[in-house]
């Protein structure tokens, strides 16, 4: 049983006729895109934009309506994956590189729904390193000042080249430990000059759906 498969279909449910759909990325995002496709061919009628090049690719093979963000004021239902969650709805995400748009599009949505499976739930963030999207300007200083601040950062590469954010950024992957105040490095990390955004989004999500190995799927909301 493909565990984002079960999460991304019952969340797809949450969409209604009408609705400005905002579309996350990864490979349980993948599973609701792939879904709500399935329900456009049906008479379903939204309109959507994408967090990433990858998703607005997969959007309009599924025969999705994507929208300029111009002609758009706002978005009713984000539905989007995360790498790390906890019972409070705080969130680590990063992990495919699209935090910063998957951030803005979350924000200008009336409600954030993140899908996962159960291996994603963790009593408290910080297991997964934390994604830090960085100008490549001078990166080399951005990541010493998080050197100095405990985040053993990694800059991500990708076949052997630094990976290159759908928005011309660098990603530093930074292992803080057991992350006890997520608001706190939040903005210490949003006060460093050269970083642009971090993976810790907090306050965003209203529900997550999780599907577990036994088949079930259950709904935490804070
Ligand atoms: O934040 C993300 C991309 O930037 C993803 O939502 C996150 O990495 C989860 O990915 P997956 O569903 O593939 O496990």
């Amino acid at each position: 049983m493909n565990l984002k498969q079960l999460a991304a279909e019952k969340a797809v449910e949450y969409v209604k006729d009408g609705m400005r759909i905002g579309l996350g990325t990864g490979s349980t995002a993948y599973w609701a895109i792939k879904k709500l496709g399935e329900r456009v061919k049906e008479g379903l009628s939204v309109q959507a934009v994408a967090t990433s090049k990858a998703s607005e690719k997969l959007a309009l093979e599924q025969g999705i309506p994507l929208i300029p963000f111009d002609r758009i004021d706002g978005l009713d239902l984000t539905i989007d994956g995360a790498d790390e969650l906890d019972r409070g709805l705080h969130l680590i995400k990063g992990g495919g590189g699209a935090l910063l748009r998957e951030k803005i599009v979350a924000y200008h949505s009336k409600e954030l729904i993140i899908i996962a499976d159960e291996s994603k739930l963790v009593d408290k963030l910080g297991s997964f390193p934390l994604p830090v999207e960085i100008v490549p300007f001078a990166n080399e200083w951005t990541m010493a000042s998080l050197q100095e601040m405990g985040a053993k950062p990694m800059l991500r590469t990708e076949d052997e080249h630094i990976y290159v954010t759908d928005n011309g950024n660098y990603i530093a992957d930074c292992r803080f430990g057991v992350i006890e105040n997520p608001k706190e490095l939040h903005q210490t990390l949003l006060a460093l000059p050269g970083v642009v955004d971090n993976g810790l989004f907090l306050g965003l999500a209203a529900r997550a759906v999780i599907g577990h190995s036994d088949g079930t799927v259950t709904v935490i909301e804070p």
